[in-house]
């Protein structure tokens, strides 16, 4: 503002481009004894066929953990008790930002189904390396496999 007329400031940043925003995605990994959750993207989603650690997309204005049961519910139609933060992944797929929060939860006995998912299978981190993960992933996959 100067001498009472309005300044316009413009965007000087890449940042502030209407197309790039940042998309906040939950995930959960979930073990059972020496074996974690892992899921398969249905053929027709954005990243097709890839696995990754069940989850999606965070709503606005919602709490993260409860996102993240909301979206075990839609995805596997499974309870679970999402606990402490295990990995935070900000990871660019061309212009659009993922925030992936990776939850480390208790996995309530219930069993997965493919409800909106196209697979699912319980795997050692050692065998995730026969498995094709976003790329988003690779980070959280290493740092499993990291634990002894
Ligand atoms: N759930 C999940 N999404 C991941 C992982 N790694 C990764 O890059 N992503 C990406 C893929 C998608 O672009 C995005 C999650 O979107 P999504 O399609 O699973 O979310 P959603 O279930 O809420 O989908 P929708 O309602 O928009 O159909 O995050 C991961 O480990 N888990």
């Amino acid at each position: 503002m100067a001498n009472g007329s309005l300044v316009v400031v413009k965007p000087k940043t890449k940042w502030h481009n209407r197309k790039m925003h940042t998309i906040i995605v939950t995930a959960a990994i979930i073990q059972r004894a020496e074996k974690i959750l892992i899921a398969q993207r249905k053929g027709t989603a954005d990243h097709g066929l890839k696995w990754e650690f069940p989850g999606g997309k965070l709503h606005f204005g919602e709490d993260p953990k409860a996102g993240l049961k909301r979206e075990i519910q839609e995805e596997l139609d499974m309870e679970i008790e999402v606990g402490p933060i295990f990995e935070v992944v900000s990871h660019l797929y061309g212009e659009r930002h993922i925030l992936l929060l990776c939850y480390t939860c208790r996995y309530l006995g219930s069993q997965p189904s493919t409800k909106d998912c196209q697979d699912f299978r319980w795997v050692t981190p050692q065998e995730m390396r026969d498995f094709d993960f976003t790329e988003a992933d690779l980070p959280v996959v290493e740092k499993l496999q990291a634990y002894p």
